[in-house]
């Protein structure tokens, strides 16, 4: 059975910066409207969606009822097929982003979120707590959980939609990242508290566990230089840093392409983040390495 987060040695610290793209807000303006297009394609139940039958609701057939993150899919597309992957700030309405933060700090304040495990099934939903090695709370979810909330199945469903628009232009141009089918394994919304708790070196995706694209919301309003948890990937030849920032999506193929580690948190700055996994069914079906 494969380890479905394989560590790897430290990486060299080496300085670096990232650049990001940043997406127009204008997603936001129309998403009652587009809510409105959902339930009537979909029914009142558009929002209880099963892993493995992400988009059961939304064909590429049907009327595009979320028309804002083309754009979004497009940049995000782009960036990952040039670096294998991409960093776009203001994802959503920033008041909607605060809404959604609150929930995932009222989990964490619930105390929903439970030790961190090194995954030994594919979906990593099981494993051993190695404090060694990752220190961060979470919680697993479906995303159809009474205790997940309003603002938190609207990005599971927004991020379903831009994961299918990502696969559709990969499609389109028969790149060899195009995946089969759209569907993802459990979501993890996480909590790396204050004071040094860090994830080290791992891939997503070391043995063909069948996950294929990791997408990462960050929350941390107000963070600044020093208050630690960055993300630091290295790809391509390049180590990158990445700033926890609230409202900034980061997107990466979740294979061995792109290494990565959360470096330990400053003294006083808990930081939230909620992490997707999209899955490729044919890589699924060929089973671990
Ligand atoms: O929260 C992050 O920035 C990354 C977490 C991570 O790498 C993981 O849980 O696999
Ligand atoms: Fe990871």
């Amino acid at each position: 059975m494969s380890n479905a987060n394989a560590p790897l040695p430290s990486q060299d610290a080496k300085p670096s910066s990232s650049t990001s793209l940043t997406a127009s807000t204008e997603n936001s303006v129309s998403e009652n409207a587009a809510e409105n297009q959902l339930s009537k394609i979909a029914g009142d139940d558009y929002y209880n969606i099963k892993p493995r039958q992400v988009l059961k609701f939304f064909k590429p057939t049907t009327p595009d009822p979320w028309d804002g993150n083309a754009p979004q899919a497009l940049m995000i597309f782009e960036s990952l097929i040039a670096n294998n992957y991409a960093i776009l700030d203001n994802f959503i309405d920033p008041e909607e982003g605060r809404l959604l933060r609150n929930e995932i700090q009222q989990l964490y304040r619930d105390g929903r979120m439970v030790d961190g495990k090194i995954g030994k099934n594919a979906a990593g939903t099981d494993g051993d707590v190695r404090p060694d090695m990752r220190t961060d709370k979470m919680v697993w979810m479906e995303g159809s959980e009474p205790f997940v909330g309003k603002y938190l199945k609207r990005h599971i469903l927004r991020a379903d939609i831009l994961a299918q628009k990502i696969n559709l232009l990969l499609e389109s141009m028969g790149h060899k990242d195009a995946w089969e089918g759209c569907s993802r394994c459990k979501i993890m919304a996480t909590c790396y508290p204050e004071g040094g708790k860090r994830y080290v070196a791992h891939y997503d995706n070391p043995n063909r566990n069948g996950r294929k694209l990791t997408i990462i919301l960050y929350l941390n309003e107000w963070w600044k230089e020093g208050d630690g948890g960055v993300l630091r990937a290295k790809t391509n030849g390049v180590q990158l840093d990445v700033a926890p920032l609230f409202n900034r999506l980061f997107a990466f193929w979740s294979d061995r392409r792109v290494p990565h580690e959360v470096l330990p948190t400053a003294a006083k700055r808990d930081r939230f983040a909620i992490t997707i996994w999209y899955m490729d069914d044919a890589e699924k079906r060929l089973g671990p390495l």
